[in-house]
């Protein structure tokens, strides 16, 4: 148990103030023994309940939530300003703190985290001392917190127990990817299979747990690899088990080092740090090694998670007793600059893993990276303390970290460099901005890390399936709502390029019944897990069902969802890799899945083009030539969807889409309003928004169209949009007659299956006709 975490007599002095103050809040003495105990609590530890608020929770800006909390006596010392809270009631252990506005630490993302939970006003230090009060008057203070309010107590005690330690906002986020491990709790599966790579028994009885058979060929190659204590830049397909390619190895490692006395020191220092371009997936690789951990173990290794979006203080806390660390560049440097020790302690890691190498080292979060990267091996500053220096020296491990780097793309020259192919020279450094000035920066153990590329004729995954619809750019709605009636019963992931396609879209399905959530980096992170949990728990039922995310790029890299059975792009990829990353989110493990590209007649060559080089560039890789890579240029089909059935879908749409543009519409103008009405009281001018508006229509010009639709949409009163959502009701449960069936397609229950069965028999002309192929639209 750590020194802070041992209660201790209060001094004196704050003692008998306490006491006073106490007497006076009572108005009476000493109070009778039989009085239930109340204990001073830390503020996160409080039984906070939720506050239900409505749904669209990520609209309210810098609103995170309402928490209230019953049977809690708060207590402030006048002289100290210290505020303590004193309950009868059990601690949660795994309270929700979670931090207010979203930052912006995933690559997609820019700035910094907002404001965190501080307490009431003061400063408001809760010392370990405080740890036990006398009885008290029974009070019963509601407490009310806003994200706005919310400033987490600084000082609170370490946790005690060291795998219940999760913050609640880790636990929090960690629920979300609960849903990940879905399958059903396995039979101990027999893993022999493994016996090559000589792991411990510990790590064989995980895998059996978790019912991992086979090391996957990204785990054979990698794991000996890494255990025979290499660098190593691993590439392997989309879903094919890179987490454990990594995961396995710094466990065995873990064990090994809790059987040697040596390491039982007294300040202890992570075994492993882990480097995620988005928070989803740093909680996803948190979640992955966690099962690994405690499948078969009884005391795995800690996790501590730094994402931005949840309470900076508890993944402080949690940092100092941590073994592996996962973190965001943007959170893990903001933690690292914070000081106390961090740096000092990361120094020591024995494993650097850069998880999605290529796009964590090429863009966004460079500088971050960067950063991080020169502090780990900044030397020791020239003043500092000898005897510290020395001790510093006496407990380090001795060896240098290992550096580990994969992705299931890399750029093609690099790839070909780190197979030893590349024309040698001096060009590394001459681009500052690349990836491959970064590689140089992460400083390996060795002058050249063991590349380890499992599959360089496919990037993508074997089981994937690829095509295109074409359709015009005002059809893409329509389209992609046709295209989701028609994989009834699936789990599907549509990509847009931008936050503002994600909160038009996803509306605009949810208007027409389709199960749609959105997950975009401009939501609140609370709101972002708990999209993934809908959109996985969804389809958790034996019942299949629906369910859809429309996602940004955040949503393109790492993800594992089970059973991802389609990918949509709404929006084309902007580059070769992100098309390998969004369609990699299907066919993982070995499944089957479909990529479907939605792209109006004019992008339709670059769309080719495009995937033609993702497919070129995996020949290429395998020592073909790219002109023979093109000879042979994949081509990808476009599929076919009857025109007929997507007119008749056409005007159910145009009213969804009328009926979301009008929300947001409003919602802008309201948005617009407050901001004018505000900047107006600020420059002590007054403020008409009739008058504002009629200057502003009077312009011309680029996207005066658009305003004039926005303005005809914000005008629609309550009245006419109740009026359109009975017209969207009454269309949605009305026929529509495809021409070739008497069957009828509503929202909810188009039957295509027994639509085509009915074709067949009907001795119709079959399948093709309707739907191009049908299973997967031709794709099977
Ligand atoms: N040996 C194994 N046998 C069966 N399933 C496995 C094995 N190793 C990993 N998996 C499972 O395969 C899925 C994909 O693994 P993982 O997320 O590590 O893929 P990845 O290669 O990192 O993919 P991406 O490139 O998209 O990040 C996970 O659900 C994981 O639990």
């Amino acid at each position: 148990m750590a020194a802070q975490d041992k209660k201790r007599p209060l001094p004196a002095k704050v003692a008998a103030m306490r006491s006073r103050k106490r007497q006076k809040l009572e108005g009476v003495g000493d109070r009778p023994a039989a009085r239930p105990a109340k204990t001073s609590v830390r503020s996160d530890a409080l039984a906070w309940k939720d506050v239900s608020l409505p749904d669209r929770l990520e609209d309210y800006e810098g609103f995170f939530g309402l928490e209230e909390v019953d049977g809690v006596e708060v207590m402030k010392d006048d002289s100290t300003g210290q505020v303590s809270f004193l309950s009868s009631k059990p601690a949660q252990p795994t309270e929700v703190q979670v931090g207010g506005v979203d930052g912006g630490d995933d690559a997609e993302d820019a700035g910094s985290d907002g404001e965190e939970w501080s307490g009431f006003g003061d400063a408001t230090e809760i010392p370990s001392e405080a740890a036990v009060v006398a009885p008290s008057k029974k009070a019963s203070t509601e407490l009310v917190k806003s994200a706005k309010q919310r400033k987490q107590t600084k000082a609170d005690e370490p946790s005690k127990q060291k795998k219940s330690s999760k913050s609640a906002s880790t636990a929090d986020a960690t629920a979300a990817f609960e849903t990940l491990t879905e399958e059903p709790t396995v039979k101990e599966s027999d893993v022999s299979a493994w016996r090559d790579l000589k792991l411990s028994p510990d790590t064989l009885s995980s895998l059996s747990k978790l019912g991992f058979a086979n090391p996957s060929p990204i785990q054979r190659s990698a794991i000996p690899e890494i255990l025979a204590g290499h660098d190593v830049i691993g590439k392997a397909s989309t879903g094919s088990g890179k987490t454990l390619a990594f995961g396995i190895p710094i466990l065995e490692r873990f064990l090994e080092l809790r059987s040697t006395p040596q390491r039982s020191k007294s300040v202890k220092a992570p075994l492993a740090l882990l480097l995620s371009p988005t928070r989803e997936l740093a909680h996803q690789l948190d979640k992955h090694l966690t099962a690994l951990c405690s499948s078969g173990l009884n005391d795995g290794p800690s996790i501590a998670t730094l994402t931005g979006g949840l309470s900076m203080q508890k993944q402080e806390r949690l940092l100092k007793y941590a073994d592996i660390v996962v973190g965001t560049p943007g959170r893990l440097w903001e933690v690292m600059s914070a000081g106390q020790g961090t740096i000092k302690a990361l120094k020591e890691i024995q494993f650097l893993v850069v998880d999605e190498a290529d796009r964590l080292l090429s863009e966004g979060h460079f500088k971050e990276v960067e950063e991080i990267l020169n502090a780990l091996d900044r030397e020791e500053d020239a003043d500092a303390d000898d005897a510290q220096v020395e001790e510093d020296q006496a407990s380090h491990t001795g060896h240098a970290r290992q550096t580990l780097v994969f992705s299931a793309t890399f750029d093609r020259g690099l790839q070909r460099k780190l197979a030893g192919k590349g024309k040698p020279g001096g060009e590394l450094l001459s681009n500052k901005d690349s990836m491959e000035y970064l590689l140089t920066k992460l400083n390996f153990r060795e002058d050249k890390p063991k590349f380890v590329d499992v599959n360089p004729v496919n990037q993508l995954a074997t089981g994937l399936k690829e095509g295109l619809i074409e359709c015009t750019g005002p059809e893409k709605d329509l389209y992609l709502y046709a295209l989701l009636l028609l994989h009834r019963n699936t789990r599907a992931l549509v990509f847009t390029n931008s936050i503002d396609a994600v909160r038009r879209i996803t509306p605009l399905l949810q208007n027409l019944d389709l199960p749609a959530v959105a997950l975009h980096s401009g939501m609140m992170q609370k709101a972002r897990l708990r999209s993934i949990e809908r959109f996985t728990q969804a389809t958790k039922s034996d019942k299949p069902s629906s369910s859809i995310l429309v996602a940004t790029d955040v949503a393109a890299r790492g993800l594992d969802i089970p059973n991802v059975q389609l990918v949509i792009h709404y929006h084309l990829p902007r580059a070769a890799d992100t098309y390998v990353h969004r369609s990699g989110r299907t066919a993982r493990a070995g499944q089957q899945g479909s990529s479907i590209l939605v792209c109006g007649p004019e992008e339709v060559a670059g769309v080719r083009r495009l995937v033609a080089k993702v497919h070129a560039q995996s020949a290429v890789a395998h020592e073909q030539s790219a002109s023979e890579a093109a000879k042979q240029g994949y081509y990808i089909r476009t599929l076919d969807i009857d025109r007929r059935i997507v007119s008749r879908l056409k005007p159910r749409t145009v009213l969804a889409k009328k009926l979301a543009d009008t929300v947001i519409a409003k919602e802008k103008a309201h948005k617009a309003d407050d901001f004018f009405r505000s900047a107006a009281e600020e420059l002590g001018v007054e403020y008409d928004s009739e008058e504002f508006e009629k200057t502003d229509n009077g312009r011309r010009g680029r996207g005066s169209k658009r305003k004039a639709n926005e303005r005809e949409a914000r005008e629609l009163t309550k009245a006419d949009v109740g009026a359109l959502r009975a017209e969207l009701r009454g269309l949605l449960a009305q026929r529509v007659n495809v021409g070739v069936s008497e069957r009828y397609l509503t929202s909810g229950g188009v039957d295509v299956e027994e639509l085509l069965r009915q074709k067949e028999e009907g001795g119709d002309k079959g399948r093709g006709e309707f739907l191009g192929k049908v299973e997967g639209l031709g794709m099977e």
